[in-house]
């Protein structure tokens, strides 16, 4: 079988998208985690899959597996290459889609000056809803690791994550906490590791020890969710720069209700196909 494919980023968290509305998919975990693979395959931190909605109320659907080839529920940086590689590759004329994902509905739009703004959808903190082993939703947990005792925030945006705040985000212990966190016990389906340091009211500097994949350039629900974190902590203000390692996001949050505003670029690098004949 012969697959096409476009290789994207949302800065540098990088994307094989898959249209499967003009060809027909049914891919194993296996041809995912071969797409995934930098050495073996194409090379992504995850793979989007364009399909037709479920729901009337949606343009389409989006799915979203991580490289280790496991589904899951939100991809803030693959939603504004969602958006983008829809209209360029003329599967639809508007700029503004409603989006079906596994956890609800997100509203895409591409802007004019080629930027995307993404309304990702209401944060949610209750431990069940993110999911986490918590008796209630407050604004700091304490998560044993190892020896430490780290301040935690959880935050769903569709997936779940583990904020803490650093002093600085380059001497931050991302390789060794982000996998003991990622697979702490207290999140039953495991979880994204975000750690921020807060520059001033209104930017933060952030890295995230994503779930499935491994530290990324940048995250965009990982951006979401450490704002959302610190505005609940009274650290800071709606709007945020969020400067990751891959560049700056713009995300805007009216507080506890109110969906989270995410704003960025989105990056065509190239098209291809590949064999999953082997
Ligand atoms: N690793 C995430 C999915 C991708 C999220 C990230 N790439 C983004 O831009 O939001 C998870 O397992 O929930």
């Amino acid at each position: 079988m012969i697959l096409r494919f476009t290789k994207m980023h949302g800065l540098g968290n990088d994307f094989v998208v898959l249209d499967g509305i003009r060809q027909s998919l049914a891919l194993t975990s296996a041809q995912l985690r071969f797409l995934a693979d930098r050495r073996f395959g194409i090379g992504c931190d995850q793979i989007l899959l364009v399909e037709r909605p479920t729901r009337p109320d949606a343009d389409f659907r989006y799915r979203i597996f991580n490289a280790d080839g496991g589904e899951v529920e939100q991809c803030g940086n693959g939603a504004r290459c969602f958006v983008r590689f829809v209209v360029d590759s003329g599967l639809c004329t508007a700029r503004e889609i409603v989006v079906e994902t596994q956890r609800g509905l997100i509203r895409p739009r591409l802007e004019a000056d080629g930027n995307v703004t993404v309304d990702m959808g209401i944060p949610r903190f209750a431990p069940a809803e993110i999911p986490f082993v918590a008796d209630a939703d407050t604004v700091l947990h304490t998560l044993a690791v190892g020896e430490q005792a780290l301040a935690i925030s959880v935050v769903s945006m569709g997936n779940p994550h583990a904020v803490q705040c650093v002093d600085s985000v380059d001497t931050a212990p991302v390789e060794v906490l982000g996998p003991l966190i990622e697979a702490h016990p207290r999140f039953p389906l495991r979880v994204n590791a975000g750690f921020m340091q807060c520059v001033d009211r209104h930017s933060i500097r952030l890295r995230v020890y994503e779930r499935g994949a491994g530290e990324t350039l940048a995250c965009g629900t990982g951006a979401c969710a450490a704002v959302v974190a610190g505005v609940r902590r009274g650290l800071l203000d709606s709007p945020v720069r969020v400067t990751t390692r891959g560049g700056d996001l713009r995300i805007a949050w009216d507080g506890p209700g109110h969906p989270v505003l995410m704003s960025g670029p989105a990056t065509t690098v190239f098209t291809g196909e590949i064999s999953l004949d082997h």
